[in-house]
Order: C-alpha cells, then sequence, then structure tokens
C-alpha cells in the first residue's frame, strides 16, 4: 500500500462540487484515511483571478503514480476545467504531493510537487491532517510553513459530509 497526499484547487465554477467529484474518484482506488478542512485562499501567480478554495486528502492505495495522474488529469477534465495561461483560473486542479517518499523527476510527473514546500495554501491543509510529515528533500511541513505565513489562507469549513 501507498500513501499519497493530493492537493485540489479550484476558483471557478463550483470547486466543492468538483472536490467532492475527486473524493469520490479516488475513495474507488483505495482508502481515504484523512481529508483536510477546506481553506479559502488569496491566489498565488498568474493574473489578477478569485479567491481559491483549497484542501488536501491522505489516499491509501495500491495503484502506481502514473495510474493516479491519469485518472486525475480525467477528473480535472470532467469538472470542465480548461488549460489557458499558466497559474490561470480554473474549476479543478489535483495535484500529486506525495507518493511514499519517493522523489520522482519524470517529464510529466514531479515528486514532491515542485511547488508545494511555497505554498502555504497547501501546507496548512497538510500539517492538519499530517501534522509530523517531513517532506523529502525539503523538511518538516511545519518548518516550511513558517517561509509562507504572510500568505493569506482561512480555514473555512470542514470537508463536506461524505463519508
Ligand atoms: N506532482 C504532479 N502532480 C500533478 N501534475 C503534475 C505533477 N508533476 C508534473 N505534473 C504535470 O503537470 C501537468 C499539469 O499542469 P497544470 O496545468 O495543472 O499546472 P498548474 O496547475 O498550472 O501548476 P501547478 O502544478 O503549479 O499547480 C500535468 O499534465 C502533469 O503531467
Ligand atoms: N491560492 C491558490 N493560488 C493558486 C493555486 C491554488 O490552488 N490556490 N493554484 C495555482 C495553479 O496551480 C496558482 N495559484
Amino acid at each position: 500500500m501507498h500513501n499519497v497526499f493530493l492537493a485540489l484547487g479550484g476558483n471557478q465554477g463550483d470547486p466543492l462540487q468538483c472536490f467532492m467529484l475527486a473524493h469520490e474518484t479516488f475513495s474507488q482506488m483505495g482508502t481515504i484515511k484523512r481529508c483536510s478542512g477546506i481553506y479559502q485562499t488569496a491566489p498565488q501567480g498568474g493574473p489578477p483571478q478569485p479567491d481559491y478554495l483549497n484542501a488536501v486528502l491522505w489516499l491509501e492505495t495500491s495503484w502506481s503514480c502514473e495510474e493516479i495522474l491519469m485518472r486525475a488529469l480525467q477528473t480535472e477534465h470532467r469538472c470542465g476545467r480548461v488549460r489557458s495561461e499558466r497559474f490561470g483560473p480554473r474549476t479543478l486542479d489535483i495535484d500529486i504531493l506525495l507518493y511514499d517518499d519517493a522523489i520522482i523527476e519524470r517529464e510529466n510527473l514531479i515528486i514532491p510537487h515542485p511547488r508545494l514546500h511555497l505554498r502555504r495554501f497547501v501546507l496548512e491543509p497538510l500539517q492538519e491532517i499530517a501534522p509530523n510529515l517531513v517532506i523529502p528533500a525539503k523538511g518538516p511541513v511545519q518548518s516550511l510553513l513558517q517561509h509562507v505565513i504572510t500568505q493569506r489562507v482561512i480555514r473555512v469549513q470542514d470537508w463536506p459530509s461524505t463519508h
């Protein structure tokens, strides 16, 4: 079994509905061990755009990281995601943050996610569900958070009840 952390984000349409679809999809691939709350977060990078909702899921699965990536891209597509400019607004973004403590650097897949340590909107929900987590080659989530503490992130609600 592999421990996988997935980041969800969106700021167009109905992101919460998309988060529920992602939850349903990944629950068919294994066991969702924990879900963070839902966070409202200031957009980082890209053009001026609305606040995001962000959350993190912890999935225990036997699936490979390539299979998870494929399923993540399909789910983004099902949520009506249109790819336009980099870091631009979107209905749903799914990032694979960690796959056990693997370090993977392929053309289409980099794990740990290359920007995770720079993003409070990822680190804060990650800390909520796995407070002692250490990111391979980067360090403990708690220490990484100290460097991004000025980014605006507010926990606005629990994960909607799906289980
Ligand atoms: N860890 C990863 N998780 C998800 N996608 C990844 C990862 N590493 C590389 N990718 C590649 O990134 C592509 C998706 O890029 P996307 O347009 O979603 O980036 P972005 O959301 O704009 O930026 P960011 O990755 O910083 O959130 C995918 O097609 C996938 O091949
Ligand atoms: N707050 C926030 N900002 C972002 C996000 C996101 O999910 N949340 N995703 C981005 C592109 O991946 C760019 N900027």
